[in-house]
């Protein structure tokens, strides 16, 4: 039996009015899913307000509430409690209500811009090699051991959360690897996780609509590093300007890597094709699976990570050298076609420029690299001229196309993606909203030994309009259309 005392341990209570000692049979922040005896979080969202919908909760059974605010009518029947926070305190009840799973394994969160999901998918990837049962949370998808959990979110929220990490706790696992999004920090949607450690990729221009300035940004993923407790490691990429702020304000152990400056996990790149990586790391000449410098980089994080979670480093670096990355990531989709295909989830400026370069590195220059690339509705609009501008300086010819539209009218966002397109360049472009069209066209236009990079979608299998999330995936229509065009 779960008292509601004990569920809000640690929770910072302004007020209570009510019987404390009450079962509780489920918490709830959606009054839509509340049942007989729940406990319901109203939630101030950047939609609506949880605390419009306390009567809702509690005519569905809620028997008890936290809220910032009490409503203007009161129910005699119902435990109310107050607090300054009702987000944080979510995290917190979610975390208590499931046994404080993260403080039973070793729980290590990536954040940064790009690329968290490559890191926490080499991490869990890597120790369950070197045998410690593990767990992801990532945007492709959640891994408790080897069973799968379908994703929804890059950060899922507290209760699927601390859910989740209790399942992977029985499970057996001992480390436990996520990825900590600006808007899951922002959130709370991690208050009251212990983290073992605690890794910055890098920080660069995305999600402006959600935090409206770079500083603001800026210090959502600082407030992660701010929160540590002084047992974890705080291990930050050292080459990005805002590396060091990160470490700033942190009570944990300090380290970085890098390719540019002394820290503690520097490496050198020897050899960067595309077969992949040859880095000088733990004072060796490994030879890695990933393409591209960026890559380089997250190879870095996840084998300092692994040293300072107590691993052997040369085991380490033998095992994360037979690795390969996360799906729909710089992947080659029928390797030893005329044509080379990559599907990438490059759905920001920087790593559209990253990938472009790369294949830049590898291109002779007869061929053409042909880019077909959207930008995501309901997202920061200001990166859309930008991704065009990046596309059309780095591509031969460029086929501007729709990703996810959500609820914007997908020619509307092409046109904002136009004004990044110098007059010099518009003969270069193409306009096909239809995404499959676009991989079509992309894939007609191609010759012999040309590269075509979709990028913007990665692994992701569908395409959402308008609320729907229709069936779509790159990797499938790219291949469908290369066999079309193969003699
Ligand atoms: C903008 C954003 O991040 N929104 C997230 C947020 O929802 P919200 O604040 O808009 O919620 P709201 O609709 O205003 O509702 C406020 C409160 O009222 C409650 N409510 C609402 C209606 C009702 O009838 N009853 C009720 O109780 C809601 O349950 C909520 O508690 O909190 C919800 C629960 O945690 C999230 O599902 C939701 O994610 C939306 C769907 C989303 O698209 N988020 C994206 C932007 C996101 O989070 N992305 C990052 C990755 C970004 C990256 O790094 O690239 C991620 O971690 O996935
Ligand atoms: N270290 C890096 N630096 C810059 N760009 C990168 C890096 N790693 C990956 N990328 C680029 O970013 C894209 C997304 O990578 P990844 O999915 O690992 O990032 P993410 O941070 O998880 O993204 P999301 O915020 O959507 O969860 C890749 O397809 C690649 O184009
Ligand atoms: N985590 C990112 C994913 C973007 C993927 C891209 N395909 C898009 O839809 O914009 C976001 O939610 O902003
Ligand atoms: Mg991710």
């Amino acid at each position: 039996m779960r008292e509601l005392k004990d569920i809000l341990y640690k929770v910072s209570l302004t007020s209570s009015y009510g019987n404390m000692s009450g079962e509780v049979k489920g918490i709830c922040f959606d009054s839509r899913k509340v049942q007989a005896g729940f406990l319901f979080i109203a939630v101030r969202g950047t939609q609506s307000d949880g605390h419009a919908y306390i009567a809702k909760a509690i005519d569905l059974g809620a028997s008890a509430i936290v809220c910032e605010q009490l409503p203007d009518s009161i129910n005699e029947k119902i435990t109310y409690v107050t607090v300054k926070n009702s987000a944080q305190a979510l995290g917190i009840i979610a975390s208590n209500y499931y046994g404080n799973p993260s403080e039973k394994v070793k729980l290590t969160g990536v954040t940064g811009t790009n690329g968290k999901t490559t890191v926490a998918t080499l991490l869990y990837k890597l120790f369950t090699a070197l045998g410690h049962p593990s767990g992801l949370l990532s945007t492709v998808e959640n891994k408790v051991v080897k069973e799968v959990v379908p994703s929804t979110h890059t950060t899922p929220d507290p209760i699927q959360l601390n859910e989740l990490l209790e399942r992977m706790v029985k499970a057996g696992c001992t480390h436990v690897f996520m990825e900590v999004s600006s808007h899951a920090v922002d959130q709370e949607r991690i208050a009251g996780l212990k983290f073992a450690g605690a890794l910055f990729t890098n920080i660069t221009h995305d999600h402006l609509d959600y935090h409206k300035t770079f500083e603001n940004y800026i210090k959502a993923k600082k407030k992660y590093f701010d929160d540590l407790s002084s047992d974890a490691f705080a291990l930050v990429n050292a080459d990005d300007k805002r590396g060091m702020v990160m470490l700033q304000n942190t009570k944990a152990s300090k380290y970085s890597f890098g390719l540019k400056k002394m820290t503690d996990f520097k490496g050198k790149i020897i050899t960067n094709s595309i077969e992949g990586l040859e880095l000088e790391i733990g004072g060796k000449n490994v030879w890695f699976r990933l393409i591209g410098d960026f890559n380089a980089y997250n190879l870095l994080a996840v084998y300092g990570a692994a040293v300072l979670l107590g691993e052997e480093s040369d085991e380490v670096l033998t095992k994360l050298s037979s690795l390969e990355g996360a799906v729909g990531r710089f992947e080659l989709v029928m390797p030893g076609s005329k044509v080379t295909a990559i599907v990438d989830y490059a759905h920001t400026p920087d790593a559209l420029k990253n990938v472009l370069e790369t294949i830049a590195q590898f291109r002779t220059g007869a061929e053409q690299v042909i880019t077909v690339v959207g930008c995501g509705g309901n997202r920061d609009k200001t990166k859309r001229p930008l991704m065009a501008s990046i596309a059309c300086r780095l591509s031969d010819k460029v086929v501007l196309t729709s990703d996810n539209p959500r609820d914007e009218d997908a020619m509307e966002i092409i046109r904002e993606m136009q004004a990044g397109v110098m007059p010099t360049e518009v003969r270069k472009t193409l306009v096909m909203a239809d995404r499959e069209e676009a991989i079509k066209t992309a894939c007609m236009m191609a010759k012999e030994h040309d590269i075509i990079l979709i990028a913007g979608k990665g692994h992701e299998t569908y395409q959402e309009i308008k609320g729907i999330k229709y069936p779509f995936d790159d990797r499938e229509v790219v291949e469908r259309m290369l066999k079309l065009f193969e003699n």
